[in-house]
């Protein structure tokens, strides 16, 4: 996308500087209109369709493929122009959107009957990817994120993010390393970022939107609307505070910078201030358990390798009844919080549910509730349509699910027991206003019920009783003329008539009034019938005008409400993310994890949810469980056997169980205790990233190096065959000196699986490692894998058995057999000279570590001007010593 966007804001200085005098009144209009969004495909709504014109017009027609046709000409030359119809212009929106494109919409707001000229026009929304808000436009399972990105000094960068339809600002600050990580996490629709980024910044931002498996829309906003100041108090207006401080959100200069983008950009495009937004969460990147873009790739959490939605862990793990608590359940599972408190409370939730199956009839209560979150956002946008109100209203009024949740139980649920009392006030406004079936617009009238106004009712009355009247008028006429077969009757484009056929026109009586001819019949009008037309016609509209004013004035009166209706259909989409996770539970036998404060992850009977469930879809086979221990003395598992064998499987298990117990689900084991966790890192065998011109090996080598910076002592760390990527000896080389660092450096809890068998010789000079391997069995020429770790290394590998498995020829595999005898005797000759895991020699003091020991003990942030000249002096002394 263009820096286009920030150009709506210098809209009045254009719009001074067009000529517009050539141009028909209708295309002035338009083109003042457009003047304000440049960039943005604008829909110009003309009766029943939306039209585009010129370039848009071509644009549109091109991307929808639908016809571009002309509209006559202005100032002399023709109007290109195409067009969507108004009832079905979601369908085109939603295509639009998912291309990127934003689309400003442009309703006719004045009155026709009294404008001189084009009816008065606005722009009452701009629909963008990252500010969804229409039911039909927004996946059911997902949140349409904007994020805004502010790069600010001291390598912090701000951000700022909100789904509209949620109503909650997000605020995080991180140094620009992190940003992958935070973007993938947040997976926005949008991005919002500066127009005056620095080259490099932009660049980073390209290939940041490129990495991720569906690219965020970028839009670019003027730069002063980046200001701290103004985020900080357009933060505190939202909130209604007097600071930020309750949020612990008062330090974050460059988020709220961010924020303050975020908040102009979000009201911009929905045409008003965004009243529902009332919640503000600060993420510290050392709150959350840190999942790194390739662990939530790596552990096929949300999405499979291949990039589709399922078989995943979500795709297993969602059996929610409604949108609202797959939307939760999704966000509990990606920012799963390192104190434990909140998953602790959702076990108990989960076990409080379990009892009596109250699960069960919670679920069965919930299936087919409305989308309450979304409905009062839109509510709160004033975007609402009737039947999402009767939909809301039905929500509240069928949920008894109050009665049905266990007594006695923890805190969490009730916390939600106290949110889920029913909003009885908006329930019954809307009781009282809306019909029970109303129609799907507010323009098309038949949306208020009766005994709300008597405006209203009495205007009705007027249309209703037409009826009654005709007939009457009909009986008193053919009495009146003698004709038997004269008819009242009603046309929408002649109005009322009076009907005579031809035969007996010579009979009407003189105060008939001709209307229309036609071959076999008269039509007549009288002053009465007249009277009554005018009456009737005008009630119908002035009923439609009064309806139209009714609903805004419900609108407004529910407005007070929105609040507690957030907080209610929160309460039930957390009820739902909890009954889920109990159905789960109970379903595929998982069991409650118990939290220690010691270090360890001990599971027995572990399995991988996700491969337990396609074998049993697929194969019917069982999936074998296994026990990990991992402590302050075992922290490092080297793991070998065979290809096949279960190892990628075994260690993604360890990973998942650890996660699904944060996140505050029971887990598929046995048994299981965990000590703290602050992360869980992966590096698991990828293709090569060729967008990002990255070899196999580079890639592999980048991730390594990222997890050897960041894993410490609590950190879970995967490494699946690192190595592998180059040539035996550097590969085993540096495997080995991974396998050191983690166990002397980091110290974190390593499974390290390999295929380099002098790995397994690590645990005898390394006190936390020990031995693993996967069993197989070889039963005459076959070879069976059992999945089964045990203890020790493996006794051989089964490379050649494997390939045989999977139809390598025998001459290759003969051949193979051979050079491998070969290589084995050249090995196990030279073996005793090497010691592998003898510690290197001290590193020789280089001009490199000499800076850097003086660099280290530098703190930027307490020198004083001059001390910071005094310690470049000394550091260019150093340098030009060495
Ligand atoms: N515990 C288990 N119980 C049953 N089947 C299993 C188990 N573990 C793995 N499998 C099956 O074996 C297959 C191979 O497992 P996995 O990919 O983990 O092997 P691997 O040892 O990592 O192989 P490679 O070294 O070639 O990467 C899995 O797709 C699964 O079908």
């Amino acid at each position: 996308m263009t820096k286009g966007l920030q150009k709506d804001l210098q809209t009045n200085q254009e719009v001074g500087k067009l000529d517009l005098s050539g141009h028909t009144p209708m295309m002035q209009q338009y083109l003042t209109l457009k003047a304000d969004f440049p960039d943005t495909l604008l829909f110009y709504r003309m009766g029943d369709f939306y039209e585009m014109f010129y370039a848009d017009a071509e644009r549109v027609a091109e991307l929808l493929d639908i016809t571009l046709t002309q509209r006559g000409q202005s100032a002399g030359q023709p109007i290109a122009m195409a067009g969507v119809p108004f009832h079905s212009v979601e369908g085109y929106l939603a295509r639009l959107i998912k291309m990127g494109e934003s689309v400003a919409i442009c309703e006719q707001v004045g009155d026709p009957a009294t404008s001189k000229g084009p009816v008065e026009r606005k722009v009452v929304r701009v629909v963008t990817p990252g500010t969804l808000t229409d039911t039909e436009l927004l996946p059911e399972k997902s949140e349409s994120v904007l994020l805004a990105l502010h790069p600010g000094p001291r390598n912090r960068c701000g951000l700022a993010w909100l789904a509209v339809t949620q109503g909650e600002v997000h605020l995080a600050e991180c140094s620009p390393d992190e940003l992958a990580g935070w973007i993938d996490r947040i997976a926005p629709s949008e991005l919002l970022a500066a127009s005056d980024l620095t080259p490099s910044f932009e660049q980073r931002l390209k290939s940041l939107r490129m990495a991720s498996g569906r690219p965020p829309a970028l839009t670019y906003r003027p730069d002063w609307q980046f200001d701290s100041a103004l985020g900080r108090r357009k933060l505190t207006e939202q909130l209604q505070t007097a600071n930020l401080a309750a949020w612990n959100a008062e330090e974050l200069p460059q988020a709220h910078a961010a924020a303050s983008a975020l908040l102009a950009y979000a009201e911009h495009t929905q045409g008003r201030a965004l009243t529902h937004v009332r919640g503000l969460r600060v993420e510290r990147p050392d709150e959350l358990i840190d999942l790194p873009q390739t662990t939530r790739r790596n552990l096929e959490l949300v999405q499979t390798l291949r990039g589709e939605d399922a078989p995943t862990l979500f795709s297993l793990l969602d059996s929610c009844m409604t949108g609202m608590g797959s939307r939760m359940l999704k966000s509990w599972l990606l920012s799963p919080a390192r104190d434990r408190a909140q998953a602790t409370a959702r076990h108990g939730a989960i076990a409080d549910l379990q009892a009596n199956s109250a699960w069960q009839r919670i679920r069965a209560r919930l299936k087919g509730t409305s989308d309450v979150e979304r409905i009062t956002a839109r509510l709160a946008l004033n975007q609402v349509r009737p039947r999402e109100l009767v939909a809301l209203r039905n929500a509240i009024q069928n949920q008894d699910l109050l009665t049905l949740l266990p007594t006695g139980s923890g805190p969490l649920l009730n916390q939600i027991s106290e949110d889920l009392a029913p909003p009885t006030e908006a329930a019954g406004l809307l009781q009282m206003a809306l019909l029970d079936e109303p129609s799907s617009m507010i323009r098309d009238g038949g949306v208020i019920a009766a005994g709300l106004d008597a405006e209203l009712d009495e205007l009705r009355a007027i249309s209703s009783n037409c009826d009654a009247f005709l007939l009457e008028l009909e009986t008193r006429e053919r009495q009146r003329t003698g004709i038997a077969n004269l008819r009242v009757q009603f046309n929408r484009v002649h109005g009322f008539y009076i009907e005579v056929t031809q035969g007996q026109a010579d009979k009407v009586p003189a105060d008939y009034r001709r209307r229309q001819t036609l071959k076999n019949a008269e039509r007549f009008i009288t002053p009465e019938l007249k009277s009554f037309e005018d009456k009737a016609l005008s009630a119908q509209e002035r009923a439609l005008a009064r309806e139209k004013w009714l609903y805004e004035h419900l609108l407004a009166e529910l407005q007070p409400h929105v609040a507690r209706l957030t907080r209610f259909g929160r309460a039930i989409a957390g009820l739902d993310a909890l009954c889920a996770l109990a159905e789960r539970s109970l379903t595929l036998g998982w069991c409650a994890p118990q939290f220690v404060r010691e270090p360890c992850i001990e599971i027995r009977g572990g399995r991988h949810p996700v491969v337990e469930a396609r074998l049993k879809e697929t194969t019917g086979t069982p999936f074998i469980p296994n026990d990990t221990l991992l402590g302050l003395k075992g922290r490092m598992q080297v793991i070998t056997g065979p290809n096949m064998g279960g190892k990628s499987t075994y260690m993604r298990q360890v990973a998942l169980i650890v996660l699904l117990a944060a996140m505050g689900s029971h887990v598929p084991a046995q048994s299981c205790r965990l000590g703290p966790i602050d992360a869980i890192h992966t590096r698991i065998g990828a293709a090569d990233d060729l967008a990002n011109a990255q070899s196999t090996f580079m890639l592999e080598m980048t991730e390594a190096a990222q997890i050897l910076h960041t894993a410490t002592r609590a950190s879970l760390v995967l490494m699946d065959e690192i190595g592998r990527g180059t040539s035996t000896f550097d590969g085993l080389a540096l495997a080995t000196g991974i396998a050191a660092h983690l166990h002397d450096k980091t110290q974190s809890f390593a499974l390290f699986a390999t295929h380099y068998f002098e790995l397994t010789e690590f645990p005898a000079a390394h006190h936390a490692a020990v031995n693993v391997h996967v069993s197989a069995a070889e039963s005459g020429a076959e070879i069976v894998f059992l999945h089964e770790i045990q203890p020790g290394p493996a006794s051989r590998s089964y490379g050649l058995e494997v390939a045989r498995l999977a139809g390598v020829p025998q001459a290759v595999l003969n051949h193979a057999r051979h050079a491998l005898a070969a290589l084995e005797d050249g090995a196990n000759q030279s073996r005793a000279q090497i010691d592998l895991f003898a510690p290197p020699p001290a590193a020789i003091p280089t001009l490199t570590s000499a800076l850097e020991s003086a660099l280290d003990k530098i703190n930027p942030d307490a020198l004083s001007p001059r001390e910071a000249l005094e310690a470049l002096y000394s550091l260019k002394k150093i340098s030009t010593a060495v």
